[in-house]
């Protein structure tokens, strides 16, 4: 049967849109059948992707881009169990970790098995206002409360399980996913933590404090975020790309979602502790020749 892919491209870049047309060319020979989202379909002439997949499933979805694009084609599939592999047509390519020089044979690799898919949970945030739910939202990477452009501190009630928990005076707060780890609660000092660790971690941003500390808590528990600051401009920030102006006294409920998350391909002889080493140049010293392995 004909393998069905699911090609989502950030179509912004000259790059990323050069080498679709190179992938599209290679799937007729190779007998691969391309479908795409409503914007690549109309930029790049593939048939639109039907999203009852009941009807027309593919087999994975193929990511164009660097990790912002990854971050929006996962907010696309969250709902499908669609599996996505990335090839970095971007920066720093954590999320997006394919090769664009090697993008046919990877792809060939993943058509013949030779991967591993990684379930990676989601944050769900419920935002309530004076008692009524207002938003839900979902991060593969992060969910973060913070200050407008001007340099003021704000004020963020945190609550673990409703229970008290502190009162940051800060630029902001972090709720990442292992995912996001990596990403802006790195910058803020958190720890990284694995995507098969099933935690998420609570980082401050510049808080004004000194015995504020990133906080890693489990797959059943709740933060939640409450701005208490009596100023505008807070905003709850989803992976960075969507934003929601916030109230004060606003809640923000935050924990491991249960309803949903995000399967990425892993290619077989890949390893997240090389990518750590390699894109995070961490220790950028490999077992050294001759030196025995143990
Ligand atoms: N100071 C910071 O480090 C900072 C500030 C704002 C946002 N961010 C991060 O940017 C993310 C959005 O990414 P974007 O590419 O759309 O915006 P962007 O273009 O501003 O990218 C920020 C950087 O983070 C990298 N990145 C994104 N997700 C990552 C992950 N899971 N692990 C390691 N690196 C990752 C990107 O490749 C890029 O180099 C947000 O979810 C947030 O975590 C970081
Ligand atoms: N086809 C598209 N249409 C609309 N928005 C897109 C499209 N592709 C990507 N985006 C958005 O563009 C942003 C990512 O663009 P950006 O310039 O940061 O490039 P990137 O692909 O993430 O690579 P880089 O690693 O260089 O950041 C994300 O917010 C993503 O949602």
């Amino acid at each position: 049967m004909e393998n069905r892919v699911l090609l989502i491209v950030n179509t912004r870049k000259p790059t990323a849109l050069e080498l679709a047309y190179k992938l599209m060319g290679w799937s007729k020979k190779r007998g691969v059948s391309f479908v795409a989202p409503s914007h690549e379909s109309a930029m790049l002439g593939l048939p639109e992707y039907d999203w009852n997949i009941s009807i027309n499933p593919v087999d994975f979805g193929i990511v164009l881009g660097g990790d912002g694009t990854f971050l929006r084609a996962a907010r696309m599939v969250m709902d499908y169990e669609i599996p996505l592999y990335g090839i970095n047509v971007g920066r720093l390519g954590f999320l997006a970790t394919g090769n664009p020089q090697m993008a046919e044979e990877e792809i060939e690799r993943i058509l013949s098995g030779g991967y591993r898919i990684q379930r990676r949970r989601v944050l769900r945030g419920n935002v309530t206002r004076k008692g009524s739910l207002v938003h839900v939202l979902y991060a593969l990477n992060d969910l973060v409360v913070t200050k407008g452009p001007l340099a003021r501190l704000i004020e963020v009630e945190s609550r673990v399980n409703d229970y008290f928990l502190s009162l940051f005076p800060a630029d902001g707060i972090i709720v990442s996913t292992p995912t996001g780890s990596t990403a802006y609660a790195l910058s803020a000092g958190g720890p990284i933590l694995p995507p098969h660790v099933d935690a998420m971690v609570m980082v401050p941003i510049c808080p004004h404090t000194l015995y504020a500390r990133p906080l890693v808590l489990g797959p059943d528990d709740m933060i939640s975020l409450i701005p208490k600051s009596d100023q505008k401009e807070i905003y709850l920030t989803q992976d960075g790309q969507l934003g929601y102006e916030l109230m004060v006294k606003d809640r923000i409920d935050i924990s491991l979602a249960k309803d949903k998350n995000v399967l990425t391909v892993e290619l077989l002889e890949d390893n997240y502790f090389d990518l750590l080493r390699e894109k995070l140049q961490w220790g950028n010293v490999s077992i050294r020749q001759g030196e025995e392995e143990w």
